[in-house]
């Protein structure tokens, strides 16, 4: 038999036509389903008044019964609601009615660098420079604010209209006190680190360890640890068996060895990686055309 949890998961939420923040009497038209993750479901929500479009992720109060969980999504809300950065997606509002918890979030309507991976594997280098640079942006903005997000992964890097890219979902996310160590993740990040496989506490250097990761798969079009099953992916990381492919350029070569270096403290930080010779080794775009999301884009 199926856990609780799953049952319920699969039952949509109950979302009225009109949603209604009655503390700040603002009124959503829901629009288009856009996806779910988790207990969320996530829709195109018109402000009645101002008629601007934005992200609505929709919590049933039925999925969350239990105080662990209530204490993560009001954890992630408390991280999120206070960034202001362009590479980190904006938390509007928070607010909820007799059925379900809201939380309004900047729209982006070009998704996300998953269904751009999906759809060109491999891109270029200096497309994978463009992209890479605003995410270890984004990442340095959150690590300055002793923020560690925890589950960088492709369908968490979302893409505005001008294929600027924007870090979402703070579900995993926790902020750092002095120099610990974080003994726990409740969750299973996409590209994890093996300091947390190996439960050894961890810290920034787990979103470092990602962006190795996601340089990895622009330039390469695959994880550099996939496999078969996840314990196979596991035994990998822990093993630290991957490997660059000859065509790699070497200031590439030379980053993602540092990013994805098993010991985290010899990881460069954020602040390391963005100023590193790869992101000047080579042509940076300043904007990328649209057609990057389906072609190889022609460089002038
Ligand atoms: C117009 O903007 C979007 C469109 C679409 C889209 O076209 N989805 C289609 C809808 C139809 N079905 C059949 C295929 C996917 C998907 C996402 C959009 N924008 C969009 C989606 C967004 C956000 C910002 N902007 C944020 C922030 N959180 N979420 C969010 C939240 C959840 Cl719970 C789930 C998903 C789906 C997973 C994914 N990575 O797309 C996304």
């Amino acid at each position: 038999p199926q856990k609780s949890s799953q049952r319920k998961e699969k039952a949509p939420p109950e979302v009225p036509a009109v949603i209604t923040d009655k503390e700040r009497g603002t009124y959503y038209e829901k629009g288009r389903f856009l996806g779910k993750g988790g207990f969320a479901h996530c829709y195109e929500l018109t402000n009645r008044t101002t008629r601007e479009i934005v992200a609505g992720k929709v919590v049933p109060k039925s999925m969350l019964v239990k105080q662990y969980q209530r204490d993560k999504m009001a954890q992630e809300v408390h991280i999120h609601r206070e960034l202001c950065h362009p590479n980190i997606v904006k938390l509007f509002h928070f607010f909820e009615d007799s059925l379900n918890v809201y939380i309004t979030l900047e729209l982006c309507a070009r998704r996300s660098l998953m269904e751009l991976h999906k759809r060109r594997k491999a891109v270029t280098e200096p497309e994978a420079r463009y992209f890479t640079h605003q995410v270890v942006e984004g990442v340095l903005y959150l690590h300055d604010l002793k923020i560690i997000h925890r589950d960088m992964k492709l369908g968490n890097l979302f893409l505005n209209d001008d294929l600027v890219v924007k870090i979402g979902d703070f579900g995993l996310a926790t902020t750092v006190d002095g120099d610990e160590r974080k003994k726990t993740l409740c969750g299973t990040p996409n590209y994890i680190a093996p300091e947390v496989l190996n439960k050894m506490g961890h810290s920034f250097e787990v979103d470092i360890w990602a962006v190795g990761c996601i340089l990895y798969i622009l330039l390469f079009g695959q994880p550099p640890f996939e496999s078969k099953s996840l314990e196979e992916t596991y035994s990998r990381i822990r093993h630290n068996n991957y490997t660059i492919p000859s065509i790699s350029s070497q200031p590439a070569a030379s980053l993602i060895r540092k990013m994805l270096d098993p010991e985290p403290t010899r990881r460069p930080t954020a602040k390391q990686v963005h100023r590193d010779i790869f992101f000047k080794s080579g042509f940076m775009p300043t904007r990328l055309p649209v057609s990057c999301l389906t072609m190889v884009p022609k460089f002038g």
